[in-house]
């Protein structure tokens, strides 16, 4: 997903002076092109992809939580950013996610990742908290299903990301009125007048929140 809300000349010089994706995610961002076609649209952009190591760095979460891991590049972010902890990913699809165990595999950091399928609002409810770090990027429609999940397993100071959250400006926009676009908005003003946490909202890709719990 490319940077709506900056002129092509701007992003270029940022992912210019942007850590770039190592060799093995650049891999993954080609074969995830390739084999599945334009779903591989749904793929994080390589500068979401740094953000996340930074940040699960910074966090250095013990439990982590991924929420749509399609073939790999933010589980494999977020792993990348672990000292000591586990990722637990859900995720609907076998095909998609054979993918990203592969190349889990191949980053030597599969023991730190486990993976279920089946719909996250049923999978997520049997994970054991406290969680330090979320991230989702699955079916909009259960966004406010898997914010709540998470809320009741965060640990206090404990961080949710949220991507697609600006849905290319559309949330702002008031032509748009397409059944996606409410439930964003919907979902944004949920959180942001949730008095349990403080949150920001980053023009980052597609837009990503940052939430944390007090
Ligand atoms: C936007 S993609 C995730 C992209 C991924 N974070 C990455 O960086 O490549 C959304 C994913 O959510 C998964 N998904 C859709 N509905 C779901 C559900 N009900 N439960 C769990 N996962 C779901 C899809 O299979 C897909 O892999």
């Amino acid at each position: 997903m490319k940077d709506f809300a900056l002129d092509p000349r701007l992003a270029r010089y940022i992912a210019d002076h942007t850590t770039g994706p190592d060799p093995l995610l650049e891999d993954l961002a080609l074969e995830t092109s390739s084999s599945t076609g334009d779903s591989a649209r749904m793929q994080i952009s390589p500068g979401q992809g740094r953000f996340l190591t930074m940040l699960t760095q910074l966090v250095d979460p013990q439990v982590a939580v991924e929420v749509g891991t399609f073939t790999g590049y933010s589980s494999l972010s977020i792993a990348r950013g672990l000292s000591g902890g586990h990722l637990h990913c859900f995720d609907v699809s076998e095909e998609w996610t054979s993918i990203a165990r592969r190349y889990w595999d191949k980053a030597g950091i599969a023991h730190r990742i486990t993976l279920t399928l089946g719909p996250a609002t049923e999978t997520l409810r049997a994970l054991d908290g406290p969680v330090d770090l979320a991230f989702i990027d699955a079916d909009k429609q259960n966004y406010p299903a898997y914010y709540e999940i998470l809320m009741d397993r965060l640990r206090p100071g404990g961080l949710i990301l949220v991507d697609n959250t600006l849905w290319s400006g559309r949330v702002a926009d008031p032509a748009h009125d397409d059944e996606t676009t409410r439930t964003i908005r919907e979902f944004n003003d949920l959180v942001a007048e949730d008095p349990r946490v403080t949150t920001t909202i980053l023009p980052v890709a597609d837009g990503l929140t940052l939430i944390r719990k007090s």
